[in-house]
């Protein structure tokens, strides 16, 4: 037993203080994944970028994820090699990758600069710069995806048995901030006089200092371990063994949870990827204003998600949140395909959706699995949600190059959009499982935070 000894994670300012640390750094990632979408037709413009190639462009993130089954491994390292480490490797992972997308586009690299040549001497009908940009966001998703279980673990080990699905829900709220002033300031750097693509390279540099904030918290993080360990309070992780991985999968629980990770995500974060140009075509905005629409739904995010995480721990209702979250992203998307409804307040209502469901959804996998597990179940699920990252950007661009003639003035969606509303039904269908899964399995999904 432990001598109720104070550390850190006591102190409710020291504790919210290193969120806001690792929120810097989940701000960084998410403004680099967000940052080149309002560039979508400046990229055509510049680089000849089909649909097909932007497509490819996003979805090549989710490859290292999905073939090396990096976030699952990485969950494995986490658990292994601890979070300093883990973190630190990752996040230069996702630096160094950031750096070479932008190196890609720029005029240094286009002008015959290092690699040029060889990028060009191959696979002949995709450019050398969308070769160096998918090697950089290869790079870059290698390390994000890893980085945000080492931050999920993070937030556990700091907020469990506290405020901890108010914290996930803060932590979601700054991942999206960085989202918003992706599809802001993108739009308004391209116009720079240094260059179009300043975007690009901002978004660069604002990974790189997020390295530097991960390596401040990396001091807080050996403090309070060593304060544990004098406490005996220190969580170790057991050594990685398959048959856990198979009692994961073994589990209903985590395997309704996972599905609707996959389902519920291919159907926000590809969108979320394309729908400045969604806007720009269908509405005929400027690239300014779509992407400013498109950042409603990271803005509506910032707000509802600490929200919500607060109305699970106190009052709970996790599985059924997940319900009506889904129920709302299936009708956002069948109207945004066939209605002229306002786009502003289109994408507000699905920011609503895009709370609910991760707002509950991380706190309860912690419910569901134990804390020894919890870097490798994180893991396993960003792996199989980006099964779908990996797949949906792509399938969206094709479906937009084969629906819409060569050359044709304003690109129509439809298609596009019903294939997210059917994904969207496949969620709610994972979600109505779970919950009632849950009343056999009794994990208490339902139930506020402090009850388990
Ligand atoms: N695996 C991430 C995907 C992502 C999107 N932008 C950057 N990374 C994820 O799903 N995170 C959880 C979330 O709710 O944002």
């Amino acid at each position: 037993m432990g001598n109720l000894k104070i550390t850190l994670r006591d102190n409710a300012w020291i504790r919210w203080g290193m969120l806001l640390m690792v929120g810097f750094v989940l701000a960084a990632n998410y403004y680099f994944y967000d940052a080149l979408s309002p560039l979508k037709s400046k990229l055509t413009e510049e680089f000849g970028f089909s649909s097909t190639d932007f497509g490819l462009f996003v979805s090549v993130y989710s490859i290292p994820n999905v073939f090396l089954l990096m976030a699952v491994l990485g969950g494995v390292i986490l658990d292994k090699l601890g979070i300093r480490r883990t973190g630190f490797m990752f996040v230069s992972f996702m630096a160094f990758g950031a750096l070479i997308t932008a190196y890609g586009a720029s005029d240094i690299y286009t002008n015959g600069g290092w690699g040029y040549g060889f990028m060009s001497s191959f696979m002949p009908s995709y450019s050398p710069e969308l070769k160096m940009m998918l090697l950089g966001r290869f790079l870059f998703g290698l390390g994000a995806e890893t980085s945000i279980v080492v931050i999920s673990k993070i937030i556990v080990k700091w907020f469990k048995g506290k405020e901890l699905a108010l914290a996930f829900g803060v932590k979601l709220g700054l991942a999206r901030t960085g989202s918003f002033l992706a599809f802001n300031l993108s739009p308004i750097l391209i116009e720079s006089p240094a260059g179009w693509t300043t975007a690009i390279w901002f978004a660069a540099f604002f990974v790189t200092a997020s390295l530097i904030v991960f390596m401040i918290y990396m001091m807080l993080d050996l403090k309070l371990d060593r304060q544990s360990q004098q406490d005996g309070e220190l969580v170790k992780s057991d050594p990685f063994r398959l048959s856990d991985l198979k009692k994961l999968i073994l589990n209903p629980s985590f395997m309704y949870v996972t599905l609707l990770c996959l389902t519920f995500y291919s159907a926000v974060f590809p969108f979320l990827s394309f729908s400045a140009d969604f806007f720009l075509n269908k509405f005929g905005l400027s690239v300014k204003e779509s992407g400013f629409i498109s950042s409603m739904l990271p803005v509506g995010t910032m707000f509802f998600t600490p929200l919500f995480g607060f109305v699970v721990d106190k009052y709970g209702r996790a599985a059924s949140l997940m319900i009506y979250g889904s129920l709302i992203l299936v009708l956002v998307h069948t109207c945004f395909a066939f209605t002229t409804i306002n786009p502003y307040v289109l994408m507000v209502i699905l920011g609503i959706a895009f709370s609910l469901v991760p707002a509950s959804m991380w706190p309860s996998v912690a419910k569901i699995v134990d804390e020894k597990r919890i870097g490798s179940a994180y893991g396993f699920m960003f792996s199989i949600q980006n099964i779908g990252l990996w797949i949906f950007p792509i399938l969206a661009g094709v479906v937009l190059d084969k629906t819409n003639a060569e050359g044709v003035e304003s690109l129509n969606y439809t298609f596009t959009l019903i294939m997210f509303a059917a994904l969207g039904i496949l969620g709610l269908l994972f979600a109505i499982l779970l919950k009632r899964e849950d009343k056999i399995s009794g994990y208490g999904l339902e139930l506020p935070s402090n009850s388990k």
